[in-house]
């Protein structure tokens, strides 16, 4: 349906996915008879085909439909290799999806129900939006035939910049996400990150501590969403199990977005929004009492990359502005641009 060849995800060849995915429990190998009491009809086929990521998915995510549970069509892809970009996915198609957000799933205004917690979960659907749409406006195709690529400051404006609240919604939905990962510092800092590269595995995780530290950090935005402050009204629950039921609803609508790439990066940033609204709203404030904090492997690389494109969208808005507002009065000239 997408009318560039770019829509199309990369999958990484066999020899790049990880061999402790391949093979997560070779301790209990057919080889190892000891364990198996010497009968060998005993052992547990433990080829990993088809469930290769069945170890990826064990924890409940109130807020996400986990489709991938038993979908033998998982592939494991390297996301430096498929930028979030433009990918000529326009049109009836894609607005059918939005509209499908905006209209059935996330309503922003549920008449006689004005709750913060409703207006939080439209203010991150809108913030996505706005993200998604700052990354084809930054990396967008010039020039088909040329195959030149570069921002689009036209296309910001009139889709993003041109709306105060899209752009306002960006910075919430970027401090929302920020605030789940400090609140997860601890989890962060020790999970497991092992891709059977020992050196970028051990720099990866130094970075993740350095992340979840770092005391500018800390201090420009010591609590950037006060998640506290929510989920007090009258019915709570009830609301709580309807607004899980819709984004649930739309974690399964990433499944009807006809553009592999945009799929892909659809559905990893809608599981990182759904990691950060457990982290916030599904376990307890200080995790110790009750349900600790667990997170899957996939929810760790949805939540991490989610929070990179968020502020990479924030940086775009900040360098792009002044161009696309002097482009937009005339006062500069731009290279012909498609908005
Ligand atoms: C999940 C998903 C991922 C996508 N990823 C990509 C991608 O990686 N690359 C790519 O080129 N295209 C992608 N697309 C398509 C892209 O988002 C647009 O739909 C497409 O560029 C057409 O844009 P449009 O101008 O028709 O407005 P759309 O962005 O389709 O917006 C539809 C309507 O929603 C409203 N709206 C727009 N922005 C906001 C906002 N921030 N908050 C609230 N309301 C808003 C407006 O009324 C607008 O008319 C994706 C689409 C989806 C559904």
């Amino acid at each position: 349906m997408c009318s560039l060849r770019d829509c199309s995800v990369c999958e990484c060849p066999a020899h790049e996915f990880p061999e402790s995915f391949k093979r997560p429990n070779s301790q209990l190998s057919s080889d190892n008879l000891i364990c198996q009491e010497g009968k060998p009809q005993a052992t547990v086929d433990r080829t990993l085909d088809s469930k290769a990521f069945m170890g990826w998915m064990e924890i409940d995510n109130p807020w996400t439909y986990d489709d991938e549970t038993d979908n033998s069509e998982m592939t494991y892809v390297n996301l430096q290799l498929n930028p979030e970009r433009y990918t000529g996915y326009i049109g009836p198609s894609s607005r059918r999806i939005w509209d499908s957000i905006y209209k059935e799933h996330c309503l922003k205004d549920v008449p006689g129900d004005s709750s913060p917690e409703r207006r939080v979960f439209y203010k991150l659907i809108s913030g996505l939006h706005s993200s998604i749409t700052v990354h084809i406006a930054a990396e967008y195709l010039l020039d088909e035939g040329k195959d030149l690529w570069g921002p689009n400051p036209v296309l910001l404006y009139e889709r993003v910049l041109k709306y105060p609240e899209r752009v306002r919604n960006l910075y919430f939905t970027f401090l929302f996400v920020l605030r789940a990962v400090t609140k997860a510092a601890d989890y962060l800092s020790q999970a497991e990150y092992s891709t059977g590269n020992p050196l970028e595995d051990q720099h990866t995780q130094s970075l993740m501590i350095q992340l979840v530290n770092n005391r500018q950090l800390h201090a420009a935005c010591p609590i950037p969403f006060d998640e506290a402050k929510l989920w007090k009204g009258q019915n709570v629950h009830d609301l709580k199990r309807q607004i899980q039921l819709q984004f649930r609803n739309i974690s399964a609508l990433m499944d009807c977005v006809g553009c592999e790439k945009c799929r892909l990066w659809g559905k990893l940033q809608i599981l990182g929004v759904g990691t950060a609204l457990k982290i916030l709203f599904s376990v307890d404030s200080d995790n110790s009492v009750g349900q600790p904090l667990q997170l899957q492997r996939n929810e760790v690389i949805a939540l991490i990359n989610l929070l990179n494109r968020l502020s990479e969208s924030v940086q775009t808005v900040h360098a792009l502005l002044p161009i696309a507002e002097k482009v937009v009065k005339g006062t500069i000239q731009c290279p012909s641009l498609r908005v």
